[in-house]
């Protein structure tokens, strides 16, 4: 059944080193729109990442992506993700990186025209058009990291964009003309249909999200619409929710 929802996820559980990392997380994630998975480094975010993708060990409760238990063949195609080391063939330009997994993704002499336009939408996207005979081991570490987005964006291969993206830290180490160019693609992509499920643990980026996940220690402080944690926490920005939002928890704790 088609719905608005992309993950839907309950008593998810992730247990690493006999550590338990993600604990009883609910939330859902919303089609045609960003949300933004925010909290301090090693909070949990890539191991949450990892899961909805299905190549986390060790996990319990439910996470469904699209409609599908996480990690279903089925997804392959239909989810993107990118992890924070950028995997792409240093001694290939970027534009054979590209041609490449399309080729992966779409094989076949049948494809091969729609894939080439795959490739060059996908360049143009990331804005690596003018770097696409350059040899992916010259690059920035910003751009490598957005020939890994653009391979991502690839989908089929032939065109047909994933229907959620998930970006482990993809603005991490940009300048800021090129992180506002990327929150821009990922308003793009998700205004035409895309989910696309962000993590960043510099909270200043909360404003460019359409939803919040927050969290912390492996537990979710907050689901939420930015607004509408503002006013339920009563603080400035996000930064000061998050703050509120953990000191209220550890009253409760306490308590
Ligand atoms: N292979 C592993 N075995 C045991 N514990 C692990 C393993 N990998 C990660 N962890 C622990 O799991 C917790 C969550 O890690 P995770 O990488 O998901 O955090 P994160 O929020 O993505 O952090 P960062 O922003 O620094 O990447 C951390 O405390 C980390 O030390």
């Amino acid at each position: 059944m088609m719905n608005n929802l992309a993950v839907r996820a309950q008593g998810l559980t992730a247990v690493r080193g006999g550590r338990t990392v993600l604990d009883g997380l609910d939330f859902t994630v919303l089609r045609s729109t960003v949300t933004g998975l925010l909290g301090p480094s090693g909070c949990g975010k890539s191991t949450l990442m990892r899961t909805l993708v299905g190549v986390q060990a060790g996990v319990t409760g439910t996470a469904e992506v699209l409609g599908l238990p996480a990690g279903h063949p089925e997804l392959r195609h239909r989810v993107g993700y990118v992890t924070q080391a950028p995997s792409v063939y240093t001694d290939l330009s970027v534009r054979e990186n590209l041609a490449y997994y399309a080729e992966v993704l779409a094989p076949g002499r049948a494809h091969r025209r729609s894939r080439a336009e795959a490739v060059d939408r996908a360049l143009a996207e990331v804005d690596l058009a003018d770097h696409a005979d350059a040899l992916a081991g010259n690059l920035s570490g910003g751009q490598r990291s957005r020939v890994s987005l653009a391979v991502a964006l690839l989908g089929t291969g032939t065109g047909q964009r994933p229907e959620l993206l998930v970006l482990d830290e993809p603005t991490v180490g940009l300048d800021p003309v090129l992180r506002r160019d990327l929150w821009s693609l990922f308003h793009r992509l998700a205004d035409e249909g895309t989910a696309v499920l962000v993590s960043s643990h510099v909270m200043d980026e909360a404003e460019r999200c359409r939803r919040l996940l927050l969290l912390r220690d492996g537990r979710l402080l907050a689901d939420d619409t930015p607004d509408a944690l503002l006013t339920r926490t009563g603080a400035a920005d996000v930064e000061d929710a998050f703050l509120r939002l953990v000191e209220t928890h550890a009253e409760e704790v306490r308590s």
